[in-house]
């Protein structure tokens, strides 16, 4: 049940953009992809919406096999950043766009079609908004009467891509949560793409993380901070820091200090970390401070260590001062391939 992605593959020429993609979202659910730019999550929430159509792999709602069909026949809404408003109708006729556009036998009657949009503006809390045009609202109106059409049609699906990429942070804050609440109220399955790992961990049920078109993890939001499960992942969401290692029987190794227990067989890895994971002691690695800078009560630093070109970042309980050499050590990393 819900949406089920299987063995979804898409090339453009001769780039793959998308490569075995497999994925499913349960009833209910609310859905992240996560990813870097040219990560292939706009090209798989378009194959989802019927705005692509996928090479191999199938997609099915509810159990049922939609691959073959057009947007139209999907019964999904979606917000997608280049189907704006249209800007000579009013918000009205923008919200009733998806009812009357449909054949006349499946077209509800005028009446019906105006107080669907009227309680549609009342649910994205803009009641008496429906004669303005686009012009005349904020940008966070505009991507609230864009929900507003979308869910229109009365969709089980709705798809999102950066719905709200063009808004100032504080608007986008308040969007999303606004988005989390409805799609709990209206009891949708949603999938958003976002580029942003803040508002993904936020508002996402699960949080898909995708790079050069294949998915690298996909798990609760907590899970993928804590638990990355790739060396990119580690990397992609979340502050970190990598240093390269040394594992010998069960010990990862940089340089001559031992930094522990290190599940992964012997040889070169990186050892990957937070800067809230680090300490100062007598016995860390050498690092020479570049910066230091008050943060939530600690001092966030930056650090030299040498042959590594990324400075280290870390959050110390002592103020070092710029220019000193502290000793710093990781009390918890993961180790991943080299
Ligand atoms: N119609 C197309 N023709 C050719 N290449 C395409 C087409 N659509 C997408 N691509 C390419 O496929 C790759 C994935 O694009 P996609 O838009 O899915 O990435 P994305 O993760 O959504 O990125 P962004 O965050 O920048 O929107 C990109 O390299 C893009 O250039």
């Amino acid at each position: 049940m819900g949406i089920t992605v299987t063995g979804v593959a898409k090339t453009f020429g001769s780039f793959a953009a998308l490569h075995g993609i497999d994925l499913d979202a349960q009833p209910g659910e609310f859905l992240a992809l996560l990813g870097p730019s040219g990560s292939g999550k706009t090209t798989l929430l378009r194959i989802i919406a019927g705005l692509e159509f996928p090479d191999t792999g199938t997609v099915a709602f509810d159990n049922e096999d939609v691959t073959g069909r057009p947007v139209s026949e999907r019964g999904v809404g979606f917000v997608f950043q280049q189907y704006a408003l249209f800007r000579h109708m009013t918000i009205a006729d923008n919200i009733a766009f998806g009812l009357t556009v449909r054949p006349r036998r499946d077209r509800p009657a005028k009446a019906e079609i105006a107080r669907r949009v009227d309680e549609l503006l009342d649910l994205v809390q803009l009641p008496g908004l429906g004669g303005r045009y686009p012009a005349q609202l904020s940008g966070g109106q505009r991507q609230r009467v864009a929900l507003a059409r979308a869910l229109a049609v009365e969709p089980r699906f709705l798809l999102l891509d950066e719905p709200f990429g063009a808004l100032d942070a504080k608007v986008r804050k308040d969007l999303r949560r606004w988005l989390r609440g409805l799609h709990d109220r209206l009891g949708l399955t949603s999938i958003f793409v976002t580029h942003d790992q803040e508002e993904a961990l936020e508002l996402a049920d699960r949080v898909v993380v995708m790079d050069h078109g294949v998915i690298e993890q996909v798990a609760p939001p907590a899970d993928i901070y804590d638990g990355p499960a790739s060396a990119f992942v580690f990397g992609f969401v979340g502050e970190s820091n990598c240093l390269p290692v040394t594992v010998r029987a069960g010990r990862a190794w940089h340089h001559d200090v031992d930094l522990g227990a290190a599940e992964a067989p012997d040889g070169p890895a990186n050892a990957w970390f937070r800067p809230h994971d680090v300490v100062a002691d007598d016995t860390g690695i050498p690092a020479k401070i570049l910066l230091a800078r008050p943060k939530n009560g600690l001092t966030r630093i930056e650090a030299q260590v040498a042959g590594i070109d990324k400075p280290f970042e870390a959050d110390l309980a002592t103020a070092p001062a710029v220019g000193a050499t502290v000793h710093l050590r990781p009390t918890r990393f993961r180790i991943f391939p080299a």
